[in-house]
């Protein structure tokens, strides 16, 4: 499972640097403008030259309306500025069309510039609660828009939790469409060390995160700090050890 933190600005990105052996992906976002929040152009290209070359740094195009050209040019300015994963959060999409149309657009936006780039069509598990597409037609999404991932975050972030949404058997349902056509699942939602151990066994690919690995579990007041990011790791790396063993076990 790879891991994936979003720092809130150069600040903490330098912090994420630090910690940069024990994370996969640095993801720039603006949790103040919302759950997948944009960052400013500038901001990641800062971000992109502070990080180590070898980590890709990931950037939220927002919770984005359905407008397919607006988000479209909102994702090239993302992967312009340096981002090679580029995610969009479908929030004012309400069916499955509406976000086929809006990620074809942001596919072809990105993959135009640069073809190597990744692109994430995310969703929301708590979509119930703001009323859009539903979480488990993101794999299908993603998949009819040429899109390389589905993913799952909260989009109200008031301390419930991935879990508190879908449970691990959905959100397993969720991980299976996606690998059934090629794609991988990633999950978020103010995950805990202690969401670890299911998300490693319904097979996620990548985990984000940020309230995790600030100060207080506080994504809003707290900052990133790097021996939180290693010891998230940490327990990361014991779970997918388990994991594997209890699979050999049983085989
Ligand atoms: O993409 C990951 C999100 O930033 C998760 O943030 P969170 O762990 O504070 O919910």
């Amino acid at each position: 499972m790879l891991l994936l933190i979003s720092p809130d600005g150069v600040e903490e990105a330098l912090d994420c640097a630090k910690a940069a052996q024990h994370l996969d992906i640095v993801d720039v976002k603006k949790p103040d403008e919302g759950s997948l929040g944009a960052n400013f152009p500038w901001v990641i290209r800062e971000i992109r030259e502070a990080v180590p070359a070898d980590k890709p740094v990931s950037a939220t195009v927002g919770d984005v309306p359905y407008k397919p050209g607006t988000v479209a040019q909102a994702a090239l300015g993302a992967v312009v500025s340096g981002a090679t994963y580029i995610k969009v959060g479908l929030y004012g999409c309400t069916t499955p069309e509406q976000a086929i149309d809006v990620m074809r657009g942001v596919v072809r936006a990105v993959k135009d510039h640069r073809p190597d780039a990744f692109v994430v069509a995310s969703g929301y598990a708590d979509a119930h609660r703001v009323g859009c597409v539903n979480p488990l037609a993101l794999p299908d999404i993603a998949r009819r828009s040429g899109s390389d991932a589905a993913m799952l975050d909260t989009a109200v972030k008031d301390g419930t939790r991935l879990f508190d949404h879908l449970p691990p058997e959905t959100c397993e349902e969720f991980v299976r469409r996606a690998h059934e056509t090629g794609l991988l699942a990633a999950l978020a939602g103010s995950v805990r060390v202690e969401d670890l151990g299911a998300l490693t066994r319904i097979g996620t690919d990548i985990v984000g995160v940020r309230g995790a690995v600030c100060e207080g579990g506080d994504r809003n007041v707290g900052r990133i700090r790097p021996h939180l990011v290693a010891a998230f790791r940490a327990e990361m790396d014991r779970h997918a050890a388990q994991h594997t063993v209890a699979v050999t076990t049983a085989g």
